[in-house]
């Protein structure tokens, strides 16, 4: 049976965790029959067998329109309630593929080398049989079709082909490699194709996070490669976990636990031997926690990529890459799309107003071109389809404000300031700094144990430990939150857009309610660089003071907050909330921050006010900003 991840009685705090904090309860592999290789009948049935320990929590289905397979929830789940975990099969922070020293020079990038590997030492070794029949069943079951379909092929043709190519490269210095060592397996060396296969379902299926350090690469004996160049990230792959679909804006989040860290050094391992490592219990676990209320029978999905500020003709682009369209209830459904959200042009409303995207179907998606060479691999989101015809959304519709009723924009207006910003980084840049500045420099975006650990809390996980409050009101506890952390970020994401009722659920803990509120004045023009740009709001010379320091006092918060008008807005919604549930410390913050820039503004509010005038402001917004 699967069971939660973080008991209550073992959650740590401090990033320190212990063996016994990372015990999950998950399914075994020891059921696994040995089967090196499998028939269809055959694989079906291990298949069967394999997800029978998660039955009571997913179970896979055909999607009814794409045909292909999607998890969908067997109960109904809370957001941070854990949905399911799956221990690793390969794993870049396993030993035997942390040992290994990627090949340099091919297009396969190192960390899928080292997946590969993995998979080859259990498929010549057989280590472990149990796992090794996992290996074949993730070979005979997972899809490829993210590097296979026309899709991909038209957007990755290129590539493709080198990957043959570069597969077989591979294959030759790997198969030399044990011959050298006299490769005394039970198995037999997987064939270039089978080689390919597998590439293809890392590229569709593979979970990765960002490493801070680079593992540790040392081999130590017979290795004389020397490392292949290009960033590392930690790369998972397992069965279960590949089912979820994409979404836009998906209800779940997947998580590694725990966080990657590096292999020790290769005192301990030299003269080791790679089935010795390969002995090594799975290292990694990943994590499916609810961001949103799942119901039973509900499709669960993870956002592959993160989408936070692009447009959806640039998100779709960019998963074009993986060989699919996206579908998904943003991007083609009746939820509004926040990442394009403008501002209202009547000026005595300024609300934020967030077009609705439009389907695709696969067959007929042009993609757009890829971006132009770059080293900054940030520049993804320079993908622009303009003028390919790429995106056929109506010109002319109008985007209407549901607060006041009038035309924001036309929809060409809003792909033109899309397609401006995108064309000029610097423009982007300016909008964007002072926020990525506060994210970046508020505290290191590097403790991820942490920042997952606030993502789970916000989303309501643990809410009531003790232990929880009191490290994060002790400044000494070593409690590190980065609104920068992508989970922290989505998790905020989700708390303030798709889930305002969330808020309830962390409205009765000052500690929390406070880094909500901080992290909400931080992230609160985030989301909306578009919305930002359309306003025009330039950073004012105040934000300079603080750009190069954490905002430490309240009035640093306030200049932090006073260039850009639409934080207002966000405030005043805070405030509304938390006033709304009887949380008067909350609406009382939220108010005094609010006067404040308007203070800072030179509006003419009374700075002196209490939380009901602001009230008053949040009715009639305009009319003071006016004044
Ligand atoms: C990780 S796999 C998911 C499981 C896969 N559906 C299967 O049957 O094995 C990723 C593939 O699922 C499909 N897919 C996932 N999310 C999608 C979406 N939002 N729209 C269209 N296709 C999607 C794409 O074909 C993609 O390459």
């Amino acid at each position: 049976m699967v069971g939660r991840v973080l008991p209550r009685s073992s959650f740590s705090l401090d990033g320190s965790a212990s063996d016994s904090d990372y015990e999950l309860d998950s399914p075994p592999l020891t059921w696994i029959p040995s089967l090196p290789a499998l028939d269809d009948n055959e694989s079906e049935m291990i298949l069967d067998e394999y997800l029978a320990p998660y039955a009571p929590l997913v179970r896979v289905a055909s999607h009814p329109d794409r045909g292909d397979r999607v998890l969908v929830a067997a109960k109904d789940f809370n957001p941070g309630e854990v949905v399911f975990s799956e221990p690793a099969l390969l794993d870049t922070a396993h030993a035997v593929a942390q040992h290994f020293a990627p090949v340099p020079g091919l297009s396969i990038a190192p960390d899928y080398q080292r997946l590969m590997y993995e998979f080859v030492v259990h498929a010549v070794y057989q280590p472990v049989p149990t796992s090794t029949a996992a290996h074949a069943l993730l070979l005979a079951e997972l899809s490829t079709d993210g590097m296979t379909s026309a899709l991909a092929e038209r957007v990755n043709g290129e590539r493709i082909a080198q990957y043959r190519a570069d597969v077989k490269t591979f294959r030759d210095k790997i198969k030399k490699r044990f011959a050298k060592r006299g490769n005394k397996g039970a198995g037999s060396f997987p064939t270039t194709e089978t080689l390919l296969k597998l590439l293809y379902i890392i590229e569709t299926n593979v979970h990765s996070e960002d490493i801070k350090t680079g593992p540790a690469v040392t081999s130590g004996d017979d290795n004389d490669d020397v490392e292949a160049e290009g960033k590392e990230e930690h790369c998972v792959l397992s069965i279960v976990a590949s089912m979820p679909e994409h979404s836009c804006k998906p209800n779940a989040l997947v998580t590694f636990f725990p966080p990657f860290s590096p292999a020790p050094e290769s005192a301990q391992t030299v003269g080791v031997s790679d089935i010795e490592l390969a002995k090594a219990e799975p290292v990694t676990h990943l994590l499916f926690t609810a961001l949103q209320p799942i119901a039973a029978g509900d499709v669960i999905s993870i956002a592959y990529q993160e989408n936070s500020f692009l447009p959806t003709r640039v998100r779709r682009g960019n998963l074009a890459n993986r060989g699919f369209v996206c579908n998904c209830r943003m991007c083609a459904g009746p939820d509004p799309d926040y990442a394009r959200a403008f501002v209202c042009a009547n000026p005595m409303c300024r609300a934020l107003v967030s077009p609705v995207g439009v389907p695709r179907d696969q067959e007929s998606y042009v993609p757009p071109p890829p971006p132009p060479e770059t080293e900054n691999e940030d520049e993804e989101m320079d993908y622009d389809d303009d003028e390919n015809g790429g995106d056929d959304e109506d010109p002319d519709a109008q985007l209407v404000c549901g607060r006041c009723g009038e035309v924001v924009a036309t929809m060409g207006e809003i792909v033109a300031a899309e397609a401006r910003l995108a064309h000029d980084p610097e423009a982007l840049l300016a909008v964007l700094s002072p926020v990525l500045d506060v994210f970046s420099r508020n505290v290191p975006a590097t403790d991820t144990f942490s920042a997952r650990t606030l993502a789970s809390v916000l989303l309501g996980d643990c809410l009531d430990h003790p232990d929880l409050t009191s490290a994060l009101t002790d400044p000494d506890s070593g409690v590190h939150v980065s609104p920068s952390h992508f989970l922290v970020y989505d998790a905020l994401k989700q708390l303030l857009f798709f889930d305002a009722d969330a808020i309830d659920r962390v409205m009765h803990v000052p500690a929390l309610m406070y880094l909500v509120a901080v992290n909400f004045v931080a992230l609160a023009p985030s989301p909306q660089p578009l919305a930002l740009a359309s306003l025009h709001a330039a950073p004012s010379d105040e934000s300079s003071e603080v750009e190069g320091d954490v905002p430490a006092t309240d009035a640093e918060w306030t200049r932090v907050i006073a260039w850009n008008g639409d934080v207002q807005h966000n405030l005043l919604w805070l405030m509304k909330q938390a006033r709304a549930r009887g949380n008067l410390e909350l609406a009382q913050w939220a108010s005094d921050r609010g006067l404040d820039t308007c203070a800072a503004m030179g509006v003419a509010a009374s700075a002196s006010g209490a939380a009901s005038e602001f009230g008053d402001v949040f009715s009639r917004p305009r009319s003071l900003l006016a004044g």
